[in-house]
């Protein structure tokens, strides 16, 4: 969390902490450059958004005091030598809310996760899709590459992929217009076009470093952005983004499911936009254990396939050959990875790769993802002659059983659950 803090001796660094609860500001003091100076007496004053002039009350405090506070407020603390001025950061409170996580945890207790090995970069196989508007032998072997990198790797990325520059930019100013909020803004966002719930940050069940996701989210049904007319700004271009961006999942799906011998009606029956889901993300940086924290933790998607737009910071790794690969950015591509629910529909042809963000110690990075769904009571099943390595189930049944090992587990089991003994 920024403090902005202005020093007037050397000696003592004091500073304040937003709670788990949000409205409660601990007091605390932290040796920053020793020798300390003691535990003096100091000033809170709690104002308005506009700071010190609108002033509402003020308290005596010492570190150790709770303070409760509206979320709207502005918080200041004069201490002695020390001003430190709260409130407006972007970032959540990771560091005081998982404060306990941090301080349990042996220094070793991230390597278990990462390892000690050079992660090896490399570049996706690059696809580009304007084959597909080539020829007949054109499009074939583009089709063939497609699904090849489907089965062995569950990862590619493409270019010219239909999706304007000006829409994928419009969409990251938006999103970064949002996720720059102050904190507590986001915790308190209202929009018509968001149910409640959308905003996500960290790992609310983790119970070990391991667990923890050093990120935040505005995770979106497409229901609520789609055909509200576009209210504001963000909302019309969601609505212009998931749009253009699900009529490429839709002929990825097609192709992949053409390249099994099987032409089908399926995706578009099932995978409409309203469907869709579209997930904002943010990875503050985290100066923390650098290079051993998850912005994301080891997952797989729980849709048929994901299409991604990162940034060029990097940091998203995927698990190949048993190992973990990073991805080289390229600003020029869109990343498609196959999710949980195509695996399962292909009888284990297309692969659903784990894969996890590595949160950057300096940097912030940004990334949108559009999950490729079909409605909640859609059945997946394996329609082939050959027998199946899963149980049929809806979406929705799938969606309420990731949501309930979450939940109690801390971490998603995924496909695993529904395997036939
Ligand atoms: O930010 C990324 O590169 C990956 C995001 C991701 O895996 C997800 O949102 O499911
Ligand atoms: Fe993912």
């Amino acid at each position: 969390m920024r403090r902005e803090s202005r020093r007037t001796s050397a000696g003592t660094h004091q500073r304040i902490e937003a709670d788990a609860s949000i409205s409660t500001y601990v007091m605390s003091w932290k040796d920053r450059h020793p020798p300390r100076i003691g535990n003096s007496e100091f000033v809170l004053y709690v104002g308005g958004t506009t700071g010190r002039s609108i002033l509402s009350r003020t308290a005596y405090g010492v570190p150790g005091l709770e303070f409760q506070v509206q979320l709207s407020e502005t918080v200041f603390a004069v201490g002695d030598n020390y001003a430190v001025r709260m409130g407006e950061s972007a970032d959540p409170p990771f560091e005081t809310t998982y404060r306990n996580l941090f301080s349990n945890s042996p220094d070793s207790a991230l390597q278990k996760d990462f390892g000690q090995e050079l992660v090896e970069e490399s570049e996706l196989l690059l696809i580009d899709l304007n084959q597909l508007n080539l020829g007949v032998p054109e499009r074939q072997a583009c089709q063939k590459l497609i699904a090849r990198a489907s089965r062995e790797w569950g990862f590619f990325q493409v270019i010219n992929h239909g999706i304007s520059r000006d829409i994928l930019e419009t969409m990251r100013a938006e999103q970064v217009k949002l996720l720059k909020k102050p904190f507590l803004d986001k915790t308190n966002y209202k929009d018509s076009n968001f149910s409640a719930g959308s905003y996500r940050w960290g790992t609310p069940s983790a119970t070990c470093l391991g667990q923890l996701s050093w990120s935040e989210a505005f995770h979106v049904s497409l229901s609520d952005v789609l055909g509200s007319g576009g209210l504001n700004s963000l909302s019309s271009t969601m609505e212009q983004f998931a749009t253009t961006v699900s009529e490429l999942a839709q002929t990825l799906a097609d192709i992949l499911a053409e390249e099994m011998g099987n032409k089908t009606c399926f995706f578009k029956e099932t995978c409409l936009p309203t469907t869709c889901y579209l997930r904002l993300n943010r990875y503050p940086p985290c100066p923390l254990y650098p290079h051993q924290m998850s912005g994301i933790i080891p997952h797989t998607d729980s849709d048929f396939l994901t299409v991604l737009h990162q940034d060029n910071i990097g940091g998203l790794q995927l698990v190949k050959d048993g190992r973990w690969i990073a991805v080289k950015p390229n600003p020029q591509a869109l990343i498609i990875n196959i999710g949980d629910l195509f695996q399962a529909w292909s009888n284990n042809v297309y692969k659903s790769v784990e894969h996890r963000v590595v949160a950057n110690p300096r940097k912030e990075r940004f990334s949108t993802a559009f999950f490729f769904c079909p409605s909640d009571d859609t059945v997946i099943r394996w329609s082939g002659v050959e027998p199946g390595f899963y149980t049929s189930f809806s979406f929705g049944e799938y969606r309420e059983q990731v949501k309930q090992d979450v939940d109690i587990l801390g971490h998603k089991i995924g496909l695993s659950r529904f395997h036939l003994a």
